[in-house]
């Protein structure tokens, strides 16, 4: 299993982190406390902003050797050389893993879906997506799904992600349903010090 396979993956988030400087001093708290991947999650169509952002981070992953990924936006991560998360309708995996390479790191959303699951895999993704597992703050109206689904997708040999209000408490459950990578916006972003609350959930992980 190599290194990004394994561990929290963070994602970011415009309304938590509305400028350049909280964005990339709050990242580099996570990324030095401990992180397998980071997320760039921008919703807010300024493509000029994402653009710059997304460059600044890939420079500060490119030093703590820890891979991006950009969300929803096939060309940004194709310019930036870096890896890709594609939902339900972001877009072909395959056009996506053509465009990319084979040793891109392309995640897809399965919600709760062992369908999802099984086109994603023979699609190429890298690593499958369920959830959200708990009530989410940041994406409240993600359709909920249920921890056993983690068991039932472990044919498919891919890193298994799960995502959607995971903190402190429910991480231990979460990793013993199957989860390998733990997605999470506010549990690392949501809090005053990101780099205290990777160690705090990286302590738990390992119990
Ligand atoms: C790791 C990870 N899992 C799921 C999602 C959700 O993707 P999507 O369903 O396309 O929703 P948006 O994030 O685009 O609102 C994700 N981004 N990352
Ligand atoms: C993008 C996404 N997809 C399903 S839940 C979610 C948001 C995760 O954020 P949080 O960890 O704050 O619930
Ligand atoms: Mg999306």
């Amino acid at each position: 299993m190599t290194q990004w396979q394994q561990g929290l993956y963070a994602l970011t988030d415009e309304h938590l982190m509305p400028d350049d400087a909280t964005l990339i001093d709050r990242c580099e708290a996570a990324l030095d406390a401990g992180i397998a991947l980071l997320q760039y999650r921008d919703k807010s169509g300024d493509e000029g902003k994402r653009e710059r952002q997304a460059r600044a981070l890939k420079a500060l992953c490119d030093h703590y050797d820890t891979p991006l990924i950009i969300n929803d936006d096939a060309a940004l991560a194709w310019r930036l050389g870096v890896g890709l998360h594609l939902g339900r309708s972001d877009g072909s995996i395959v056009r996506a893993r053509k465009a990319l390479g084979p040793e891109a790191i392309i995640g897809a959303t399965c919600q709760d879906s062992l369908e999802f699951a099984e086109q994603s895999a023979g699609e190429g993704a890298s690593y499958l997506a369920f959830g959200r597992f708990y009530p989410s703050r940041t994406k409240p109206d993600a359709p909920p799904a249920d921890l056993a689904i983690l068991a039932q997708v472990a044919r498919f040999n891919l890193p298994r992600v799960a995502i959607g209000g995971i903190d402190a408490d429910n991480i231990d459950a979460t990793v013993s349903a199957g989860a390998d990578l733990i997605a999470l916006v506010h549990g690392i972003f949501g809090h005053d010090d990101p780099g205290a609350a990777v160690r705090r959930l990286n302590q738990a992980m390992k119990r």
